[in-house]
């Protein structure tokens, strides 16, 4: 039988069969993992293959083969620092919510999710939600920043959680897909998915750097599905995706206008820093790449100490 990680526990796995019932599943003695090392061997989102065993007059499944993930998320253990912990495979998209305030989301806590939602290859929809609370002022920077992530190919879509205003958009491109919602605490994550269906509870509630050390706590992520043929993937006590190890020539690389534009650059091994005859500078230089992108840029090669353009 083949089927769809719904939940993990850690030693159990809830698999929703392609017939559409749910099996209790634990892994084969001895199981080939996928690609990378991490602590769990099978995430929530992998596609398996497993058979029935009857214990008593229980139907247990044994998951004894795992389907190639086109994408994954992981989360690096604070305690064990080396260790990877897949959190979730296969999304076919992630909603990042941004709000101006309350609270503020900065265009580097954007890039740098834009960034790592590249290197992870998921494609990401920007969510500016709250538009009720805004003046003309606000109303214009969304109107700013909406144009600039537009033109870079990451559609934008401004919504009212609250008052389910353009959760209609939110929807239609969610149907036949699984998801996920991403963003600060208080942008409306809970509030959005209640519009979408009601009655709809997500777990995300914030846990503190602090909590995830402790030893009790357990943040595992879990599908559901939703009643449009759409499924959303929720991880409670995480805030976005884990940090990719990424070489300082790779970072350019997912800035999709800088990719563009680097075979002009006059090194190969161009970082867009200093070198001379460098496209991406001329490009910052006649306004065709954003400053605040390129501040992210460098933020993200060099830490915000020693940027220079960093704001101040
Ligand atoms: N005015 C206004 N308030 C909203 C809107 N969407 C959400 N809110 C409010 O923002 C607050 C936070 O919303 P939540 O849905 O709890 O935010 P969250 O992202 O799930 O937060 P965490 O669970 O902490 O991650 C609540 O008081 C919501 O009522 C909106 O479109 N307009
Ligand atoms: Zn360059």
């Amino acid at each position: 039988m083949d089927g769809t990680v719904y939940k993990s526990t850690g030693s159990w796995y809830t698999v929703k069969s392609s017939e559409g019932a749910f099996y209790e599943c634990r892994i084969k003695g001895k199981f080939r993992t996928q690609g990378i090392k991490s602590t769990n061997p099978v995430a929530v989102g992998d596609h398996v293959e497993f058979e029935l065993e009857k214990i008593g007059d229980e139907t247990l499944g044994v998951i004894y083969k795992i389907g190639e993930r086109k994408n994954y998320i992981v989360r690096k253990s604070v305690k064990l620092s080396k260790q990877t912990h897949i959190i979730a495979s296969n999304l076919d998209q992630v909603f990042l919510l941004i709000t101006l305030n309350n609270p503020p989301t900065f265009t580097s806590f954007i890039d740098r999710f834009l960034v790592t939602a590249e290197a992870y290859d998921i494609p990401v929809v920007l969510l500016f939600n709250k538009m009720d609370v805004y003046g003309p002022e606000e109303k214009g920077e969304v109107a700013y920043l909406i144009d600039l992530y537009t033109k870079i190919g990451y559609p934008c879509i401004q919504i009212e959680a609250k008052t389910a205003k353009n959760v209609d958009k939110v929807k239609e491109l969610m149907v036949g897909k699984t998801s996920m919602f991403a963003g600060h605490s208080g942008v409306g994550k809970s509030t959005l998915v209640n519009a979408l269906e009601p009655g709809m509870q997500l777990k995300t509630a914030e846990i503190s750097e602090q909590h995830l050390q402790g030893q009790h706590t357990t943040t595992f992520a879990e599908m559901y599905d939703l009643s449009f043929d759409a499924r959303i993937i929720d991880t409670p006590g995480i805030k976005g995706f884990g940090i990719v190890d990424m070489e300082k020539h790779e970072i350019g690389n997912y800035f999709p206008e800088f990719f563009a534009l680097k075979s002009e650059c006059k090194f190969n091994n161009c970082l867009h820093l200093d070198e001379p005859k460098c496209a991406i500078k001329e490009a910052l230089e006649n306004d065709e790449i954003s400053a605040s992108r390129y501040r992210s840029y460098v933020q993200m090669l060099m830490g915000d100490e020693d940027n220079p353009y960093r704001e101040r």
